[in-house]
């Protein structure tokens, strides 16, 4: 891609630099004109596009290398090895292919069952057994494996009915004796309980809570169109669901998480039909994303003939399986061919293709210009930055060309198809949402350092949130950014739910943070992020009114220390001067707030006396050379950095802890009190002390941490709730009675951000309400 964008010519490239969207056809016409006549873009193409040259496509041979692989460590006893070996090989082989007459992917999942059975993994067996099933009705040891599954499950019922149908198959006399054996055991086991394991059905299918409210669409002089309530709304009210328009995986989950819905994987992965690229947690997904294919009834369906009718019912409902409804156009249908364009391009341009494929799917002769004014998104194309409008040229025509290739798509490769393409691109630019999930991270791995010590049970509980994909939500895309949001956007599956977080009066608009918020970064940073990413200038609350947590989150300490007035640099007092016209005295503010007295000073409405200098204390006018005070700075922030790797490497020493305590010292002296790098010192230290068993000091220093978040955040933000959550395990390892107020507060915020989802998205609550019960009994 490098080589095509230095390619062309300087001219044609400040042209495309300079473009408007009224511009665009005219420059897509003239750089396909160019790329027509230069061979290295027809090389790129059909590198990319051309079936003789797909990387991804199905392979017997490979798949048949790492069954062999597999068969090696399975026999050795490495059940991890194989179970991945595996599902490498089922990911490469081909539906049609066979492996000493039976067909290949069948024995793969069964050689996958056997090992997922040795690893107690029964339901994910009995899956895979099944999906083999569906290939080979007749195969005997698929009903064996399937009917020792159904009994680790405690199905003895299904037990049974499979290793007779096992037994029916099985031409061995061994064979046939020792699945007898197997039969008596588990009618013995009947004998003796007959009671049968229900499974837990996925609970996000229970929850079909529905929004209730209804919403207006406004459009605003600053923002444009936005969503706006049309009653006074309730925290924690739903008021937006929806299924995405288009969805992809990021690229750093492909191996872990599901291609369709996002999940995690689970150890009995669906491997795409057709290419070697997308895994899915079920089979229902898989055809969600690549189409229903045919189904393949073998010719020994006869074998039916010969078993009892019960039997002979039994066999055929879990033969013909469960048909799906496709609920959509199966989205990676058109890139599964085995060339890698999708795989090598990057995401979000695949996921243009995946709108435009749509698109062509739908209406195969409408015209793309009226699709994309259809789409009704707004976009960014003119004020984006020179390369970038480059590149999406450049993207753009690659893209159609690898469509064109892949699936046929008849589009007219000139100017206006092209500029309609970069038109989705910057629509998907502003507008696509990242899907992030839950990932529950807790110092378990640190347990060896400190051996039998009574420490290795204190653990601290931390969350993160892990992005695996990318979507647009043509409705959800209406809500407009704020700094100070009070809205909440979440995914279950693939499902946006939006809830609110506050009260949100009438008539006020509905509003999320599209990633930066006031308490996570200063106004300079959030507007420097929203421009990069989203092309925008925020307008909102939060950037154009005073907020405490904007003024103190890098402020310095006065020079005199008995002074808690505030310094600041240059370009906060710049940014914060610009805020000054919407300050109105604050009549809503508690006077004796800190937000209160810092603004009257900054807004010089006390009397004008005190002059805004950069290094200049708010209240008391002394001056700090901020120079000197950021070396003093960065040379202690090194210690609490040596801590913080300590912490992930799990070598933590006394020296370690000692030079970081130093320095949080050296930290409280030279930068303000609500300074959120004292917050992250003090947190760092609460992990090692309680890594290191020394749990007070642990439960000291993460309140420290928490009450600088509370002055920075909403006291109801979800941040705050996170940081109780890591205080809560500290408090429940000492036994301390203050976790029961910790854990109610956890669960009020949850609540709030997530309604009856909270314990779906974050399953570590139930844990907690356990505890909560425990401890009320021993009260
Ligand atoms: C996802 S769209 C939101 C809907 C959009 N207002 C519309 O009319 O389609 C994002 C775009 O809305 C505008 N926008 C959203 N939040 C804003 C804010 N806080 N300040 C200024 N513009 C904003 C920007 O133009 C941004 O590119």
């Amino acid at each position: 891609m490098e080589s095509l964008k230095t390619a062309i010519p300087e001219r044609l490239r400040r042209m495309i630099g300079e473009s408007t969207t009224d511009d665009l056809p005219v420059t897509c016409s003239s750089l396909h004109h160019f790329f027509l006549h230069f061979e290295p873009f027809h090389q790129l193409v059909s590198d990319l596009a051309d079936p003789k040259n797909a990387l991804c496509g199905k392979s017997e041979s490979a798949a048949l290398e790492s069954k062999q692989l597999g068969n090696q460590y399975f026999l050795k006893g490495d059940y991890m090895k194989a179970l991945n070996c595996y599902t490498k090989a089922l990911r490469v082989a081909p539906l049609e292919a066979s492996d000493l007459e039976k067909n290949l992917v069948a024995t793969l999942y069964i050689n996958r069952a056997t090992v997922l059975h040795k690893l107690d993994l029964s339901i994910e067996c009995l899956r895979d057994c099944t999906r083999a099933l569906q290939m080979c009705p007749s195969y005997a040891k698929a009903w064996y494996r399937r009917g020792k599954a159904n009994a680790s499950l405690g199905n003895n019922k299904d037990a049974i009915c499979d290793l007779n149908v096992a037994k029916s198959m099985e031409s061995s006399l061994g064979g046939k004796k020792q699945i007898e054996s197997e039969l008596k055991n588990i009618l013995d086991q009947c004998e003796r309980t007959s009671s049968v394991v229900q499974h837990k059905k996925n609970s996000l299918d229970t929850i079909g809570e529905m929004p209730q409210i209804k919403l207006q669409l406004v459009t605003m002089p600053d923002k444009g169109r936005g969503m706006v309530s049309t009653c006074d709304i309730s925290p924690s009210s739903l008021v937006h669901r929806e299924e995405p328009y288009a969805m992809i995986i990021l690229k750093q989950c492909r191996e872990t998480h599901c291609h369709y819905c996002l999940n995690d994987l689970p150890a009995d992965s669906v491997p795409c039909r057709s290419c070697s690229i997308p895994q899915y947690c079920s089979q229902q997904c898989q055809i969600q994303a690549g189409g229903q294919v045919p189904k393949i009834y073998p010719d020994d369906h006869g074998l039916l003939k010969n078993l009892p009718s019960d039997l002979g019912k039994y066999v055929a409902e879990i033969i013909l399986g469960n048909d799906f409804e496709i609920e959509d156009i199966p989205e990676h249908k058109h890139e599964c061919q085995g060339v890698h364009w999708s795989a090598v391009l990057p995401s979000e341009i695949v996921l243009a293709g995946r709108v435009l494929a749509k698109f062509l799917q739908k209406n195969a002769c409408e015209d793309i210009t009226n699709f994309v004014k259809s789409l009704e998104l707004s976009h960014c194309y003119t004020q984006l930055p020179s390369d970038s409008k480059l590149e999406l040229h450049i993207y753009a025509i690659v893209l159609l060309y690898c469509l064109q290739h892949s699936d046929g798509s008849v589009f007219s490769m000139d100017g206006v198809s092209v500029s309609q393409v970069i038109i989705i691109f910057s629509q998907i630019k502003v507008n696509c949402m990242t899907v992030v999930r839950m990932r529950s991270i807790d110092a378990h791995g640190l347990q060896d350092q400190f051996g039998d010590s009574p420490s290795s049970t204190y653990l601290t509980s931390n969350v993160e949130q892990v992005r695996v994909g990318k979507a647009i939500y043509k409705y959800g895309s209406l809500f407009n950014h704020s700094c100070q949001p009070n809205i909440h956007a979440y995914f279950l599956s693939r499902t946006l739910c939006i809830r609110t977080t506050k009260v949100v009066a009438a008539g006020c608009q509905l509003e999320l943070s599209y990633g930066p918020q006031v308490g996570l970064w200063e106004c300079k940073d959030r507007h420097t992020f929203l421009k990069d990413e989203y092309a925008f200038q925020c307008q909102c609350s939060g950037c154009s009114e005073f907020n405490l947590s904007d003024i103190v989150l890098n402020a310095f300490h006065c020079v005199n220390l008995n002074c808690s007035g505030t310094v600041l640099e240059s370009s906060v007092v710049d940014r914060e001067k610009l805020k000054i016209k919407h300050f109105s005295g604050a009549d809503q503010v508690d006077k004796s707030d800190d937000i209160y007295q810092v603004c009257v000073r900054l807004s010089n409405q006390n009397g004008g006396s005190i002059h805004i200098q950069p290094g200049c204390c708010l209240k008391c006018g002394s001056y700090r050379d901020l120079e000197s005070t950021r070396a003093v700075i960065d040379k202690a922030w090194i210690c609490i950095k040596r801590l913080q790797d300590s912490i992930i490497s799990k070598e933590i020493s006394n020296t370690t802890i000692s030079d970081a305590l130093e320095s949080l010292c050296l930290l409280r002296s030279n930068l303000h009190a609500y300074n959120k790098r004292i917050a992250e010192a003090e947190d760092s230290l609460a992990q090692a002390f309680c890594i290191a068993g020394k749990l007070q000091l642990a439960m000291d220093h993460s309140k420290a941490s928490l009450l600088i978040l509370e002055k920075l955040y909403d006291p109801d933000d979800i941040v705050i709730a996170h940081e109780i959550v890591k205080l809560c395990s500290i408090q429940i390892s000492m036994g301390d009675k203050t976790a029961l107020d910790s854990i109610s507060r956890i669960c009020d915020i949850f609540s709030r951000y997530y309604g009856p989802h909270a314990h779906v998205v974050f399953p570590y609550l139930q844990y907690l309400r356990k505890e909560a019960e425990n401890f009320l009994v021993k009260a």
